[in-house]
């Protein structure tokens, strides 16, 4: 059965300063869903608002096309990697893995330069290194969704393809919601991808369309 997250009659203001109008955004799991956009467009207060940890003036996000308010209440339906590190950094990998229920062997035979950090606390690693851990937690734990802001930032450029190829792996579990500056990297993985500029989505069709959003040639 496809699942269904959507988000739509969204309003957000600060100030007088209007920062989204005109949303929406349908994201099925077995699908990679892109989402672009200039800095400040909105792209972060999107994905906050669809977690339901900041308040939009109003906002409409279904799953199965019933409403969730509080999407963070709610990690079997959907995960969120924010751009910053969220999981505290005092713990261990092993801790961490067994908080999430994920096999850490199995991350190792992937990722084998972690194969002697099994003890070890997330705060000793590099920040590449703990970015990719984050990256890796929401990409497999179980939820419906995952929803991942700029998941290639401070990772090489070896992660980043091993990345994509477990988005691509996951994408058959789950639905994921992913944006990042690295574009060609989006437009590359996505099965549908939307631009965000001016307060609206856009949903695209055609390479020619992000051209004229202000994209270069993928
Ligand atoms: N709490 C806040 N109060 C006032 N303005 C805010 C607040 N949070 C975000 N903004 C502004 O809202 C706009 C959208 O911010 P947001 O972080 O969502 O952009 P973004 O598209 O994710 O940008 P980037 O690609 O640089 O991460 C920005 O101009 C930002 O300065």
């Amino acid at each position: 059965m496809i699942h269904k997250l959507e988000a739509d009659s969204i309003f957000l203001e600060f100030g007088s300063r209007r920062i989204l109008s005109d949303i929406y955004l349908k994201c099925e799991t077995g699908k990679i869903t892109g989402l672009l956009g200039r800095n400040g467009n909105g792209k972060t207060c999107l994905m906050n608002i669809i977690y339901g940890n900041l308040n939009a003036n109003s906002k409409s996000i279904r799953f199965d096309d019933l409403t969730v308010q509080a999407a963070y209440k709610r990690p079997d339906l959907l995960l969120y990697l924010p751009q910053f590190n969220f999981i505290p950094q005092t713990l261990t990998l092993k801790r961490v893995f067994a908080d999430f229920d994920l096999d850490f062997f199995e991350f190792e035979n992937r990722f084998p330069d972690f194969k002697s950090n099994y003890k070890s606390a997330l705060k000793s690693l590099s920040g590449g290194n703990r970015r990719l851990v984050e990256v890796y937690i929401v990409l497999k734990a179980k939820s419906k969704f995952a929803m991942l802001d700029e998941p290639f930032s401070h990772l090489s450029p070896i992660m980043i393809e091993a990345i994509m190829e477990l988005m691509n792996e996951e994408k058959k579990n789950k639905g994921l919601l992913i944006t990042d500056h690295m574009f060609r990297n989006i437009i590359g993985i996505s099965d549908s991808l939307y631009v965000l500029t001016g307060g609206k989505t856009h949903l695209t069709k055609a390479v020619e369309e992000l051209e004229f959003l202000g994209y270069a040639k993928a």
